[in-house]
C-alpha cells in the first residue's frame, strides 16, 4: 500500500479492510435502538458484492438490521445478465434473497432500445444513470428502507468530489452521498467502501472467494467519468495519498457547505410520484422527450 507504505499478509489485509469498513458503518448508520431495513444495491460487480459479502459478515447475526439485496435489470444485452446471475449466486452463497427490479416493467423499455432509439444520440449514461437511481429509491422505499448502502469505492468518489469542483457544481458537492439528512421520499444513500481503494476491493474479494461479473458495460466508452478516473490515477501514481486527501477536504467541507447551501425543497414528481425538486423528474422528462423526438 503505497499510501501507507505498509506490505500486509491475507490476515492483516483482511483485518484492515474490515476494519476500515466497519468505522465507516458507524459513522454513516445512525442507530437508534429500533429495527434496520438496509437494501443493498448490487449490481453482480465487485464493488458492490463486497459491500454486500461485508454487511453480511458485520451485521448477519444482528436481529436489528434486516439486508434486502437488489439489482436494477436495465436490460443490457450481453452485460446485465452475467452480473445478474453473478448477483443471484452471492445471495444464495449469503442465505439472503434476491430482488429485481427492471427498466422494461417499469419504463416499459430496455436500456438497450432506448439508445437505439434516441435519435438525439444522447450518452446513454445520461438515461440510465437517473432510471437506475429513480428505481433504486423506488425498490428502498417499497420495503420501507432507512438505508440504501452502494458499492463506492475510493477511487470512485474521489473521481465525483473532482468532477463536481471542476463542473463548479456547489449544489451536489453539499448532497454527495453519504447521507446524513433524512427526506421524506428519498432513502438516505450509505457507502460503506467509500475509503477503501479499488484494487483493494478486488484483492479483498479474490482473497475471500467472492463471486463478482469483471464484465463491462457495452457503453461504458462514452461514460464522462473516464476521464476524470485517469486523471485521479495519474495523481495517485504521483502522490501517494491525493485520493484519501480529497475525501478528507470534502469531509472537511461537507459540513460548512450545508450551513450555507440550501438543500432544494423535494417535492413529488407530478406523473409519477418520484422525489424531484421540479414539477416533472429527471425520468419523466427524458421519457416524455424521448416520445416526441
Ligand atoms: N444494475 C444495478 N443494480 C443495482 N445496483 C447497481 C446497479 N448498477 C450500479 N449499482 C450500484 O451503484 C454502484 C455504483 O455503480 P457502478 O456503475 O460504479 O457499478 P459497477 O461498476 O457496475 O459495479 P460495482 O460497483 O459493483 O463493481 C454499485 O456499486 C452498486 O451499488
Amino acid at each position: 500500500m503505497r499510501y501507507t507504505g505498509s506490505n500486509l499478509c491475507k490476515i492483516h489485509f483482511n483485518q484492515f479492510v474490515e476494519k476500515r469498513v466497519k468505522k465507516e458503518i458507524r459513522e454513516q448508520l445512525k442507530r437508534t435502538g429500533r429495527p434496520i431495513v438496509i437494501s443493498v444495491a448490487i449490481s453482480g460487480g465487485k464493488d458492490s458484492s463486497v459491500t454486500l459479502y461485508l454487511l453480511n459478515k458485520i451485521f448477519g447475526k444482528d436481529a436489528k438490521i434486516k439486508l434486502f439485496p437488489f439489482t436494477v435489470d436495465e436490460g443490457i444485452s450481453g452485460y446485465r445478465d452475467s452480473g445478474l446471475a453473478r448477483a443471484r449466486e452471492l445471495c444464495n452463497d449469503l442465505g439472503l434473497e434476491h430482488h429485481v427490479i427492471s427498466f422494461s416493467d417499469n419504463y416499459g423499455k430496455r436500456l438497450d432500445e432506448i439508445v437505439r432509439e434516441d435519435i438525439r444520440n444522447t450518452i446513454p449514461c445520461s438515461h440510465c444513470g437517473p432510471m437506475r437511481r429513480n428505481l433504486m429509491n423506488k425498490i428502498s422505499r417499497l420495503n420501507f428502507s432507512d438505508y440504501v448502502a452502494l458499492g463506492i469505492n475510493l477511487d470512485d468518489y474521489a473521481q465525483s468530489i473532482l468532477m463536481n469542483v471542476v463542473k463548479g457544481d456547489i449544489k451536489r458537492l453539499a448532497r454527495m452521498a453519504p447521507h446524513d439528512f433524512v427526506r421524506e421520499t428519498l432513502v438516505p444513500r450509505i457507502l460503506p467502501l467509500r475509503k477503501i481503494p479499488e484494487n483493494e476491493v478486488m484483492l479483498y474479494a479474490v482473497l475471500n472467494g467472492i463471486k463478482f461479473d469483471s464484465g463491462w458495460c457495452p457503453f461504458y466508452g462514452r461514460a464522462q467519468r473516464n476521464r476524470f478516473r485517469q486523471i485521479i490515477a495519474d495523481l495517485e501514481e504521483e502522490t501517494p495519498g491525493t485520493r484519501h486527501a480529497l475525501v478528507k477536504f470534502h469531509d472537511e467541507l461537507k459540513p460548512i457547505l450545508s450551513d450555507s447551501v440550501k438543500h432544494e425543497e423535494l417535492g413529488k414528481c407530478f406523473i409519477c410520484g418520484s422525489p424531484t425538486s421540479n414539477k416533472i423528474c429527471a425520468v419523466c422528462n427524458d421519457l416524455s422527450e424521448m416520445n416526441y423526438a
